[in-house]
């Protein structure tokens, strides 16, 4: 990123820098998204060999030895440093490159231009002088120290050798810009001021002997030349400090193969950004002013949550304490100020919660509705808004004619009681719920935690209630009532522990309470032990049901591998293949949490699915040639059929001569190609490697049939994805491109062999060529009579018009005319009226003008 903004501020062509990374026809306009694609995406997975061996100059074309030993045709695609494209005018396998950084020393100023082809364009400086060389090294630093931190960001995860090949291309990079910048002094001073580098340093910066290390030992020894000059230094941490203190707040780069792949629209985005320019948003049902726009509220916004979660805790505040307040009279007497600030601070917030839900957004025909006065006509329209209006209404204005300090043990409730009003906001509270409970990733703990609350709020109106019964009989008036005497009982502490206690006993009946004494107090335990084991039945039994839902994946799989464990034993299975199926329901579990990871999505559409799928096995997808060179619709064919199969060590995928019925991309693990004597390994294939398709395509000429040219055996565990040849064959029938990739592939590989029958593959490549021809010829000629035919509806519907105003005219004239005259042959319509059969006799002119109109109609035809 960095490196392209020092490009774009000097006025460098952005493909200079591009230069290295093939353009895949996939990426051109018409898919709409390289444009937007941002310069880290550029350097981190150029692989010229990988993708575009085709496309490079012929003399830069590694052999096809070459691309074998570099991890073969059924290789992973891997961004490697092999070649430079065309503007960078190297085209190097990776090793020779990395052989040439290493052992070259740096340039020690201007030299002569016999030096080897290649060090002259790693280094190029044939006319430079040595300043500008030192300028050039210390860019390469400062573009190094970047490097560092764009490494950081982007993949944390990359491996040493992603790194490396990153390294290597941003060298190269910076290489193609050099050779760009003037070699004049004048150039090179303007270069400096916008560097911030002082000319004088510059110069007195010397080449070291130690930098020939500077490719060699990374970056301890590319900053070694900084170490001397103070200024530079200093201004370098300075933007490192600056860097880590806003990298915090820059957002993850989107990554390239995702973002390909993605079905996500802007309308996906809709109220996530508040950035978002009005024509994205088009498609939202939007005011006709701007501040009617801007007041509507749209409640997908994570800043609505928020808002909800305030107000919930307005509202369980309310729940709590009003009641608790109107009841125990001490709560209230303790801290009034504070009380009365709480209380307005809630109401205030409940005003606020009226204008935010009367202008909260509402879907119409999918669209958010974001027209403020059609939000309040709809917010009036529901039953929320009583609600929220009566939960409003300003009780407290009793206060004037009830003051809360009469409330003490002689009087109760205490006059508080008035704001029972405000619990009627409580559906805001459940809307928190709902919200949380879909957005969160525990969603069984949020559901217990849920049900506790309720339990607590439910055993303290209890016990409020409790306590207001034992002030109507009278404390201490028996055993039952709460026994107001004695300095412990007469505290607020005992009040309140004592009756939450009494309420848990009674609601959970688990315990054993005073027996009632009086009729009263018969009657409310009756109606509390009802109420307790209806509640708590249902409590339990849902809490129940959530524990044993949290770990129902575990429950199922355990179920599954005690099925199989119990069938080979009934079956008398060997212990050894027995030890080898448990382990793989071990690893299984391991790797994915599920036996079948197909079920638990089963819900999802098949889009949806595909994008999971996509994002889930993103990393061995991204490295699949296939998918680079092809249309992103591709993956998504192909993603939802293909199935993960595990395979334990020593399995063998497939054998040679076998009938090939599918073919494999690795997601994990190692595999070997191996001889006929099961020995000799051929190959080995990793993540990204894509195998088994040479006997399903059923290439013309194969000598093998459909059968297997090779054995391959997983080495380790390994996962891979398995495409059944149907399915295969369906796709690609979709896209030509992606099987004639395939195809050469196999192609090549059978030609290695000396499997294939030259003489057939290039008949049946003749045919189907002149079939293609055929095909274009046929399409063009029937896109020609599409065109010619819809000409002809044009003309037969003008003519046809013309008819009827014709008809129409002579209807005119008959009706007016009415009069036979016994010459012409007339006839009469069903409407009574009397037509002549006879042409009327047009005056000359007219025909004439009609005949013309007909012979243009026909040129028009032809
Ligand atoms: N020399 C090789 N290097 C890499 N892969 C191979 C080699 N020979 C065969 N294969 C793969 O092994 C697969 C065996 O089944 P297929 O013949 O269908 O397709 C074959 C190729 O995909």
């Amino acid at each position: 990123m960095w490196t392209y903004m020092m490009a774009a501020a000097r006025g460098d062509r952005v493909n200079t820098m591009m230069s290295t990374r093939r353009r895949p026809e996939t990426e051109s306009p018409k898919y709409g998204y390289n444009l937007s694609r941002p310069m880290y995406r550029t350097t981190r997975f150029v692989s010229p060999v990988a993708s575009a061996p085709a496309q490079l100059p012929s003399s830069c074309n590694p052999s096809q030895e070459e691309l074998e030993i570099s991890g073969g045709l059924y290789a992973p695609f891997q961004p490697t440093l092999a070649a430079v494209g065309a503007e960078g005018g190297v085209c190097l396998p990776r090793k020779h490159l990395i052989a040439n950084q290493t052992a070259m020393p740096l340039p020690m100023g201007p030299t002569d231009s016999a030096e080897p082809e290649e060090q002259q364009l790693h280094y190029p400086r044939s006319s430079c002088s040595s300043s500008s060389w030192q300028h050039r090294q210390r860019l390469q630093i400062d573009y190094d120290d970047d490097d560092e931190d764009d490494d950081d960001d982007d993949d944390d995860d990359d491996g040493e050798e992603v790194q490396m090949g990153q390294q290597q291309q941003h060298q190269q990079q910076k290489v193609s810009r050099q050779k760009e910048l003037p070699c004049d002094e004048v150039g090179f001073a303007k270069d400096n001021r916008e560097e911030g580098i002082d000319p004088a340093e510059q110069k007195s910066t010397q080449p070291r002997a130690s930098d020939a290390n500077y490719l060699e030992n990374g970056r301890k020894l590319i900053q070694e030349p900084s170490k001397g000059s103070k200024p530079s230094a200093l201004r370098r941490t300075l933007q490192a400090l600056r860097q880590r203190l806003t990298k915090r707040n820059r957002a993850k780069p989107p990554d390239w193969f995702l973002e390909k792949f993605s079905n996500a629209t802007n309308t996906d985005k809709i109220g996530k950004t508040g950035a978002m320019d009005d024509a994205a948003l088009s498609s939202e049902i939007r005011g006709s002013s701007a501040l009617c726009n801007r007041l509507s509220v749209d409640p997908t916004l994570q800043s609505h949550y928020r808002w909800l979660a305030v107000v919930s805790l307005a509202v369980l505040y309310n729940i709590i304490f009003v009641v608790g307040r109107s009841v125990f009279w001490e709560i209230n007497k303790s801290a009034p100020a504070v009380w009365y600030t709480l209380d307005y601070l809630c109401d205030f917030i409940y005003l606020l919660d009226t204008l935010v839900h009367m202008h909260e957004g509402f879907l119409d025909q999918g669209l958010l509705v974001r027209d403020a006065f059609r939000l309040r006509r709809h917010y009036f329209h529901t039953k929320g808004w009583y609600l929220d209006v009566l939960s409003m209404l300003p009780t407290d204005l009793a206060y004037i004619w009830w003051p809360p300090e009469t409330c003490s043990s002689l009087y109760l409730p205490c006059p508080v009681i008035v704001r029972l009003n405000r619990l009627l906001r409580l559906p805001r509270l459940w809307e928190w719920f709902d919200r949380t409970e879909t957005a969160t990733g525990y969603p069984n703990a949020f559901r217990i935690c849920k049900v506790v609350l309720a339990i607590l709020v439910l055993i303290h109106w209890n016990a409020c209630m409790y306590f207001a019964i034992s002030y109507e009989i009278g404390f201490s008036s028996d055993s039952w009532v709460y026994n107001l005497n004695g300095t412990r009982n007469n505290t607020l502490q005992r009040q309140y522990i004592y009756s939450f206690y009494w309420s848990t006993l009674t609601l959970t009946t688990i315990g054993e309470t005073p027996t009632p004494e009086n009729d009263v107090e018969y009657l409310f335990v009756v109606a509390d032990f009802l109420a307790g084991v209806l509640i708590f039945a249902t409590i339990v039994g849902n809490i129940g049901s959530m524990i044993s839902n949290m770990n129902v994946a575990r429950v199922e799989f355990q179920n599954r591998m005690d099925g199989v464990k119990q069938y080979m034993a009934f079956r008398r299975v060997g212990h050894e293949l027995e030890a080898r199926v448990i382990r793989w329901f071990a690893y299984t579990w391991s790797q994915s949490g599920a036996l079948d990871e197909e079920r638990v999505l089963a819900a999802l559409p098949d889009k949806l699915k595909a994008e999971i799928a996509i994002q889930v096995h993103m990393d061995t997808l991204k490295q699949v040639r296939i998918f680079h060179d092809t249309e992103p619709g591709l993956l998504e064919a192909l993603v939802l059929k293909l199935k993960l199969q595990v395979f334990s060590p020593g399995d063998y995928i497939c054998r040679k001569g076998d009938v090939g019925k599918e073919m494999y991309i690795v997601k994990r693990g190692k595999l070997s190609v191996v001889g006929d004597n099961g020995v000799t390994v051929l190959a080995t294939l990793g993540a990204g490697s894509v195998f088994g398709e040479v006997s399903v395509l059923e290439i013309a000429g194969n000598r093998t049939g459909n059968r297997r040219t090779a054995n391959v055996r997983s080495l380790g565990y390994s996962d891979l994805f398995c495409l059944a040849k149907r399915d295969l064959w369906e796709t690609l029938a979709d896209y030509p491109e992606a099987r004639s990739t395939l195809t050469q592939r196999g192609c090549q590989l059978l030609r290695k062999d000396g499997l294939l029958d030259e003489q057939i593959f290039a008949d049946s490549q003749r045919v189907h060529d002149s079939i293609e021809g055929g095909i274009e010829k046929l399409e063009l000629s029937v896109e020609n009579l599409n065109m010619r035919l819809a000409r002809l509806l044009a003309e037969y519907t003008a003519s046809q018009a013309k008819i009827k105003q014709r008809l129409a005219k002579l209807e005119l004239n008959g009706g007016s005319g009415g009069r036979a005259d016994g010459a012409e042959p007339q006839m009469r319509t069903r409407s009574g009226r009397l037509y002549s059969l006879q042409t009327k006799r047009r005056p000359r002119a007219r025909l004439e003008s009609a005949a013309k109109c007909g012979d243009a109609a026909k040129q028009n035809t032809l």
